[in-house]
Formats: structure tokens, C-alpha cells, sequence
């Protein structure tokens, strides 16, 4: 099995509620009729529904591509799958007007299984969770060297996030050419997770990002201005993502990308570009499930007792021996605990 074999294991959730993983036909609602007349002719529309897939939502409409060509068509969800979330990535089946042509409008009937989803919550006590892509294999954690500084606490959260759904992490650092990433890049170098480092002229380090995101679902993610849409016009030429010049006093960009956008990468594969994130809440993860996300950690607790949460509170746990023994940044542990004190702080509200 690979590792899309893991969605749906998010753990456990503060309210019963069903798997976003599995939308299908069976989902959807269909009164039963009055007597012998049938009451809905949908049903044989279906059938021949053209498959396609989600490449942007925008209030309501959303732009799929059909065919081998990649068709574009606007489409808009139809009564039958309620309120449910259709999301970039998202394999849906179509009917109705698909011709692509102007003012016309198709319906989405259909949202195939999902083989992993990406989710957040805007912060630890937010619990309404939102699917922001489905469907992506590789999660592209983007962090500039400098420019805006770069937020360790934040790529460890999305590392937990990539964890928890299914997807390969890889780092990706940003701006080389106005600092230095041997830091950064060191701090994370342990992990064992793949890491690319790209700055402008660094026609290397896009080769590859290019090499490891070739035929694969691949979404960005990072704070608003580490590069993201500079990376996406690198990778797929002709895309032209609108670039945000980062405000020189508060070193954030403008939010220039306002949804998520899926582009074909030419080789194969597709990369989605979601807008900068200033959190990445989780309050839809289990918290024992953490510290997966910390693999050099987690290589240390194997002598902890018994169900060790591995928190600062804990009086034996391994990774403060470890610590002391020079074996583990601080910094690192230091992150991880303060990422579990988020969320018990939340349990005990
Ligand atoms: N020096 C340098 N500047 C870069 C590099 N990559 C991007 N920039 C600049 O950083 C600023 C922000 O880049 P974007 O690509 O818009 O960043 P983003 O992550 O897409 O930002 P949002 O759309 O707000 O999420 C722009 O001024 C870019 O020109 C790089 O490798 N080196
Ligand atoms: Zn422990």
C-alpha cells in the first residue's frame, strides 16, 4: 500500500463527523419518488457525465479541465451534492453544457473518492476545518531564507499537516541569493525530509524542484511572499502568477494569490499554488500524532515510560535526556512542545 493508504486517519476528532475522503454516488440524495412516476431524470444524466477535474474555485464557479487537451470549462455544483465542499483537485464528473464555450455554465454531479485532502483550521480553536485541496500527493512547504524570516513553528506545522494527510513532504527554501540557508536547511536536514533550495538566477535549484514534482499533485504552501508564485512561474512557463513585492516595513507580501490554482506542469503532473498563510491551525489532528512530523525526535523516545505525551510537563521523557546528552536542537524539541501546549491549552478551555 502507499501512502495515500493513511487518509482518512486524522485521529481523533473533537465531533463525530463523516470522512471527507469518501464522497461518491452513494452520497448523494435522491428523494425517494411518489408512486410509480419517477421524479428525477438526473439519474441517466449521469452516466454520461465527462470526468474532469477542479482547477479553481472562485464564489461559486468552478473551472474544470476535461480532456486530453485540458478543456477548459466553468461549471457550477449541482442541488444534489448538497453543501458539500468541492475543492481544487477535486475529481468531479460533469454534465450539462461542457463545451467550454463563452457564458456557458456545466454542472458538477459527481465528486469521486478523494485520495488524500489537505485541511486546516485557521487556528488551534477554530473548529471549522477547510478542505483546501484534494487529491495531491506532495505537500511543498516554501520558506524564504530571508524576506520574510523564516518561521520554523510554521513548517512544522504544515510537516504535521502533510503527515496527517497522506501527502510527501519536501521544504523548499527560498531567496538564497540575500541569505544564507545552511541554517534553516540544517535545522530540518535531520528529518530526513527531501529539501530544495532555490533563489533568483538559481537555475539548479528549480531543475530540482522540477525533478521532484515531475507527474505529481504537488501544492505550495508558505507565508504570504516567500515565493510561491515565483516558483509557479518558474516551473510552468507561461503561467504568469501575479508576483506581490513584499512590504519592506512589515515583510509581508500582499496576498497577491487570493485562491488556489492548479496548473499542468509541462512534463507531467500538476502544481497547485494556494495563497500565503499567516497559520495553519490543527485542531482536526490528534496531538499524540505530532510527533510523527518530528522524525529526528521521535527517534529519541523509544526509552520514554508509558505513554509519554513527550511535553515540557513530563517528568522522564527521553528528549530532555537527549537534549542534555547535545544529541537534540533545542530548538527543535522547543517547537514541537509549544505546537502540543497549543493544543492541551485547547483541551483544557
Ligand atoms: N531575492 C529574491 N526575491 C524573490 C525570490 N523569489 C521571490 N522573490 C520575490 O518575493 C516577492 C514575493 O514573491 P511571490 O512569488 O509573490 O510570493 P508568494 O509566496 O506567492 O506570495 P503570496 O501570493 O502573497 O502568497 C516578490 O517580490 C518576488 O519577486 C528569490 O528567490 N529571491
Ligand atoms: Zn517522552
Amino acid at each position: 500500500m502507499g501512502q495515500h493508504a493513511r487518509v482518512g486517519a486524522c485521529g481523533v476528532s473533537p465531533r463525530p463527523r463523516r470522512s471527507h475522503a469518501s464522497y461518491d454516488e452513494s452520497d448523494v440524495r435522491v428523494r425517494p419518488g411518489r408512486g410509480t412516476r419517477p421524479r428525477s431524470k438526473i439519474r441517466p444524466a449521469h452516466s454520461g457525465a465527462v470526468p474532469g477535474m477542479v482547477v479553481a474555485v472562485d464564489r461559486g464557479r468552478y473551472t474544470c479541465v476535461i480532456g486530453d487537451d485540458d478543456q477548459v470549462v466553468t461549471a457550477m455544483t449541482a442541488r444534489e451534492l448538497g453543501r458539500k465542499a468541492v475543492v481544487v483537485g477535486d475529481r468531479v464528473g460533469l454534465v450539462g453544457d461542457v463545451s467550454g464555450g463563452a457564458g456557458t455554465l456545466a454542472r458538477i454531479v459527481r465528486v469521486h473518492p478523494r485520495t488524500s485532502v489537505l485541511r486546516r483550521t485557521a487556528d488551534d480553536d477554530d473548529d471549522v476545518e477547510r478542505v483546501i485541496v484534494a487529491n495531491a500527493s506532495h505537500l511543498v512547504i516554501v520558506a524564504a531564507v530571508a524576506d520574510p524570516e523564516p518561521r520554523p513553528r510554521l513548517i512544522d506545522r504544515c510537516l504535521v499537516a502533510a503527515f496527517d494527510s497522506g501527502m510527501t513532504p519536501l521544504l523548499c527554501v527560498t531567496k538564497s541569493d540575500i541569505g544564507d540557508p545552511s541554517e534553516l536547511v540544517g535545522m530540518y536536514a535531520p528529518l530526513d525530509v527531501p529539501t530544495v533550495v532555490t533563489g533568483a538566477h538559481d537555475e539548479q535549484g528549480i531543475a530540482q524542484l522540477r525533478d521532484a514534482l515531475n507527474g505529481e499533485i504537488s501544492v505550495l504552501v508558505g507565508h504570504s511572499g516567500v515565493g510561491k508564485s515565483t516558483l509557479v512561474n518558474a516551473l510552468v512557463p507561461g503561467s504568469d502568477r501575479a508576483i506581490g513585492a513584499v512590504n519592506v516595513v512589515t515583510g509581508r507580501g500582499r496576498h497577491t494569490s487570493t485562491s488556489a490554482v492548479a496548473l499542468r506542469l509541462p512534463d507531467g503532473g500538476w502544481v497547485i499554488d494556494t495563497p500565503g498563510i499567516r497559520s495553519f491551525g490543527l485542531a482536526h489532528v490528534d496531538p499524540s500524532t505530532f510527533i510523527t512530523a518530528f522524525a529526528d525526535l521521535a527517534a529519541e523516545t523509544d526509552e520514554c515510560p508509558r505513554g509519554c505525551t513527550h511535553g515540557a510537563g513530563e517528568p522522564e521523557c527521553a528528549l530532555d535526556d537527549a537534549r542534555e546528552a547535545g544529541r537534540l536542537d533545542p530548538a527543535r524539541i522547543d517547537s514541537f512542545r509549544r505546537l502540543l501546549a497549543s493544543r492541551e491549552r485547547q483541551a483544557g478551555d
